[in-house]
């Protein structure tokens, strides 16, 4: 009979064990029976959370231990990967979940081609030029959100958080305003694109006051941390960004954006904890809705579209 009242020792552990104790046993009745003669059967382990026995069991119950031993590691494993599931917050959970959908978005064929020198001048300059009708459609939805975090938030904070993108955000037209200058992009002769147009519409929708905070607030972190990821992909080790393009890069993938990204998180996050599953579930939906939309219009730019 095999029991194992331990199941906290891994595999290898049992193996050590094992070891140690066969070596131990060489003074024992079966070791002494003769100079070459081995015991028919092998010294077999019996776990107690006390102390461990040995006893001969035929070699065909070793593994059959062994298999227990397994099973009682895989599902150790199981449970915790269960608690820390639970533990894991909101954002963390469905970037796990939706990781194909977010890696798409973060590591475009669009930005890595920035990050690797190839990119096509072109579709930068359509990027930038698009790009720059986006963000003024940008800055009425953070207002509405300023406005949804006065009413709505339990954190003083999350207003003058909100209030910094916003102030950032002026800054940013400004630099559009002189690089596309630089690139020569005429700002005022830019159509917007169809998917841009498209992008702007649901930016729309989310300023409605039947939009909850958390819904629009979880959705402002998804489209700042698409491009705090992927530009800051295009200044990591081993990047070959042409040195034109590094300003476009740091203005989204600097550390101090990053930062930023992550408090968004956080009060997402936060907000998320506290909300019932309707919300958290129009959450998701509006961060999957976000990155399918980012994808587009990295595609756009592109030329794609
Ligand atoms: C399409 C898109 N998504 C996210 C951002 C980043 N936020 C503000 O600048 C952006 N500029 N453009």
């Amino acid at each position: 009979m095999i029991r194992i009242h331990n199941h906290k020792l891994t595999i290898s552990k049992l193996k050590m064990n094992y070891a140690y104790h066969t070596t131990n046993l060489k003074n024992t009745s079966i070791f002494r029976r003769g100079k070459y003669c081995l015991p028919r059967t092998r010294p077999q382990i019996r776990f107690s959370t006390q102390c461990l026995e040995f006893s001969t069991i035929p070699k065909e119950k070793t593994s059959s231990l062994r298999s227990i031993a397994r099973e009682k590691e895989e599902e150790e494993v199981e449970k915790k990967m269960e608690e820390s599931n639970k533990e894991m917050l909101m954002i963390q959970k469905w970037l796990n979940q939706h990781n194909e959908l977010y890696t798409s978005a973060t590591r475009h064929p669009f930005t890595l081609s920035i990050r690797d020198g190839s990119v096509d001048l072109s579709a930068f300059k359509r990027w930038l030029g698009q790009d720059y009708i986006f963000v003024r459609a940008f800055v009425p939805f953070v207002a509405s959100l300023l406005l949804k975090a006065w009413k709505e938030s339990d954190d003083d904070s999350d207003i003058e958080v909100i209030l910094g993108g916003i102030a950032a955000l002026n800054d940013e037209v400004s630099w559009f305003k002189r690089e596309a200058s630089k690139w020569s992009v005429s700002l005022s002769s830019t159509v917007p694109q169809k998917t841009n147009l498209e992008y702007c519409r649901f930016l729309e929708s989310l300023m409605s006051p039947e939009v909850d905070y958390t819904v629009a607030v979880t959705a402002f972190w998804a489209i700042e941390a698409v491009y705090q990821e992927s530009y800051a992909h295009c200044l990591s080790d081993g990047s070959k960004t042409p040195e034109e393009l590094k300003e476009t890069c740091r203005r989204w993938g600097n550390d101090g954006f990053g930062q930023y990204c992550h408090t968004l998180q956080n009060i997402a996050n936060r907000r998320l904890e506290k909300s019932p599953e309707a919300i958290i579930s129009k959450a998701e939906a509006t961060v999957m809705r976000v990155l399918e939309y980012e994808v587009e219009f990295w595609n756009m730019s592109r030329g794609e579209t």
